[in-house]
């Protein structure tokens, strides 16, 4: 630990010192004032950090996260005055990876919060552009996905995965396996759509020879050859009643028989099931047993659409296309993304996966462009036309009467939009049909903050603006 340190800070910096976990301690203007050794070889190849602002070296931003679209749990810290933490994207010493942040306030004898610990834990579930298979995306939605795979993988507990076809059902569950302990085990996957009962209870327990007519040898089931690992159930809502007691007594007695065999066995599997149907509604219907869906849904996760974090789009599809055209070098235009943006994805990311791949084999040159996109697509973008944009056509032709230039009738427009909106800045962003990103740029071009008002001019402290930010809550 650097000798920098306040002297009032030693003994906590020199505690901060002997944890493993890369930790730093920062005032309340994010500047670090302590780091541990962990921290500076994780997140800055060895060298020095205190002096510098804790977004600047996690982020390589100029700005705290949250004046850039992002959730910040220093300044949520400082307002709750509780321990806060939140999922990031960070750049490291290894590349891009995802973080889970603690940051817990230190106060002072009169309660006042002085300075901020923040612990950094490498999730093991999501990986940036350069990982070839993971997870990809850095949403709310997405994060606080992140956040539910990386607190129940180390457990053993049962998951409930629910989504849409193509959210990405399968990829999480398996990197829940991978995050786990059972990680050096199998990954079995059992597709439970349109298993009549017999097949669907020798696929799952295996059976003997002559168990059955066509039984010619013995045959392992999946639920031996998961011994040690997960067994993946996908599209559990699918499995007709017959199979759902077969499925309920083995997760309640742990144990199961071969097809014709009277042995009693213990199975050692960890289960995590998928379905795009909504199970919860489907057994207070009487369609889907209500004990199973309860022995089912002991962890829930709900994968998001796609359409509900378009800020994502444009992070997928580049790496989508790195990974169905490897080694050409190719890149999405600004009006190709623009497109894909603004389409609703009815098959998600498998959908927008497909789309780039056809482009890739569309395009002859190194840039995509939407001529190289599905007719339907352009066709659904154009449909689904930003909302702000509609809004300034729209008042584009009323205004063309009028002597108003037309930025700052864009200006003004945005200004109302702001002000009525109740809700957070992501749903703000995707009511215009733009990502978080894109809104705070043209806030900023337009010279608006987040409740409607002009910014403060530079004399203006910023943080007396920041309560006037009512309107628009934290994602
Ligand atoms: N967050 C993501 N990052 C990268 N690729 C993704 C992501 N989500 C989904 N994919 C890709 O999209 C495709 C569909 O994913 P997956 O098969 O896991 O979806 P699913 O929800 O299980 O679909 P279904 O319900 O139809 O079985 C795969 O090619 C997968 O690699």
């Amino acid at each position: 630990m650097p000798s920098v340190v306040p002297p009032g800070l030693v003994e906590l910096a020199s505690f901060l010192e002997g944890l493993p976990e890369p930790h730093i301690l920062c005032d309340r203007d994010y500047r670090v004032v302590a780091a541990n050794s962990a921290y500076r070889r994780a997140c800055a190849g060895g060298a020095e950090v205190v002096g510098a602002r804790c977004y600047e070296i996690s982020h390589r931003y100029a700005r705290p996260c949250d004046q850039v679209g992002e959730t910040c749990p220093l300044s949520a810290c400082r307002q709750t005055g509780r321990r806060e933490r939140v999922v990031h994207l960070h750049h490291s010493a290894t590349g891009e990876i995802y973080e889970s942040i603690d940051v817990t306030p230190i106060r002072d004898a009169t309660g006042e919060i002085v300075y901020f610990v923040e612990r950094l834990e490498e999730l093991p579930v999501g990986r940036g552009v350069a990982h070839a298979q993971g997870l990809l995306g850095h949403s709310p939605a997405f994060r606080r996905m992140l956040d539910l795979i990386s607190r129940v993988a180390p457990s053993d507990a049962t998951v409930l995965l629910q989504g849409e076809s193509g959210t990405g059902k399968e990829l999480v569950a398996k990197a829940i396996h991978d995050a786990s302990r059972r990680a050096e085990g199998p990954f079995v996957v059992l597709d439970c759509t349109g298993l009549p009962e017999t097949l669907f209870e020798s696929e799952l327990f295996g059976h003997e020879k002559g168990a059955f007519t066509g039984a010619a040898t013995r045959k392992t089931g999946l639920v031996e050859a998961a011994a040690g690992g997960t067994l993946f159930l996908d599209e559990v809502g699918d499995s007709p009643p017959s199979t759902q007691v077969k499925l309920l007594r083995l997760l309640e007695t742990g144990t199961f028989r071969r097809v014709g065999s009277t042995e009693l066995r213990r199975a050692d599997f960890r289960l995590v099931s998928a379905t795009h149907r909504p199970l919860r509604q489907m057994s207070a219907a009487g369609e889907f047993r209500q004990d199973l869906f309860f022995r089912l849904n002991t962890f829930p996760i709900c994968l998001p659409a796609l359409r509900e974090r378009r800020q994502d789009i444009p992070l997928l599809a580049q790496a989508l296309l790195m990974r169905v055209a490897p080694g050409r070098h190719l890149r999405l235009s600004p009006a190709a993304v623009d497109v894909l943006v603004a389409y609703d994805y009815p098959g998600n990311v498998r959908e927008l996966r497909n789309l780039v791949e056809r482009a890739s084999l569309l395009c002859d040159g190194g840039e995509i462009r939407p001529e190289h996109l599905a007719e339907e697509v352009r066709r659904g973008s154009a449909d689904a036309a930003p909302a702000l944009d509609m809004a300034l056509d729209m008042a584009g032709a009323s205004a063309a009467a009028g002597p108003m230039r037309w930025d700052a009738l864009q200006a003004q427009l945005l200004r109302d939009t702001v002000a009525a909106h109740r809700g957070t800045r992501g749903e703000l962003a995707a009511k215009l049909g733009i990502s978080v990103r894109t809104l705070y740029r043209r806030l900023a071009e337009a010279k608006i903050d987040l409740d409607g008002e002009p910014k403060p001019g530079p004399a203006e402290h910023p943080r007396t603006a920041a309560p006037r930010r009512r309107s628009v809550t934290p994602p």
